[in-house]
């Protein structure tokens, strides 16, 4: 759905969250900052691309929201709940503004992963 949108995604809303703005895209798909109208949490949502190969079943099974739904520390943002809508699926994620985010991950993305995942 929001693939279509381009840039006419204003006040669109993904189950109880009305998108804001795009903040990225990665290579699993776009991701929104967005409003939880409920209780006016901003969270980001990421859209994953559907793989052809792939049903949303093995999407749940996917590495990186199976390592995310299992993983709680201030330094990882949390998934806090997964959508399946208009048959895409989105991860609802704890929003991190860029500012937050250390400057080594910038600089250097695999040092960066690489000192989430040993320390
Ligand atoms: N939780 C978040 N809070 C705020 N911004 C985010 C969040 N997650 C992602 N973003 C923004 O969205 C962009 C795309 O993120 P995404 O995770 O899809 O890809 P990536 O990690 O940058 O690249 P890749 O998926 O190729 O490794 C990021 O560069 C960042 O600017």
């Amino acid at each position: 759905m929001l693939e279509e949108l381009g840039n006419d995604f204003y006040g669109k809303v993904i189950h109880d969250y009305e998108l804001l703005e795009c903040l990225g895209e990665g290579s699993f798909g776009r991701v929104w900052k967005a409003v939880d109208k409920q209780t006016g949490d901003v969270v980001a949502i990421k859209e994953l691309k559907k793989f052809k190969c792939c049903s949303w079943k093995q999407c749940l099974i996917l590495r990186e929201v199976k390592a995310l739904r299992g993983l709680d520390h201030p330094n990882i943002v949390k998934l806090k709940q997964l959508i399946v809508e208009n048959n895409k699926l989105y991860l609802v994620m704890e929003y991190k503004p860029s500012h937050a985010i250390h400057p080594d991950m910038i600089n250097n993305q695999l040092n960066a992963r690489l000192y989430i995942f040993t320390n």
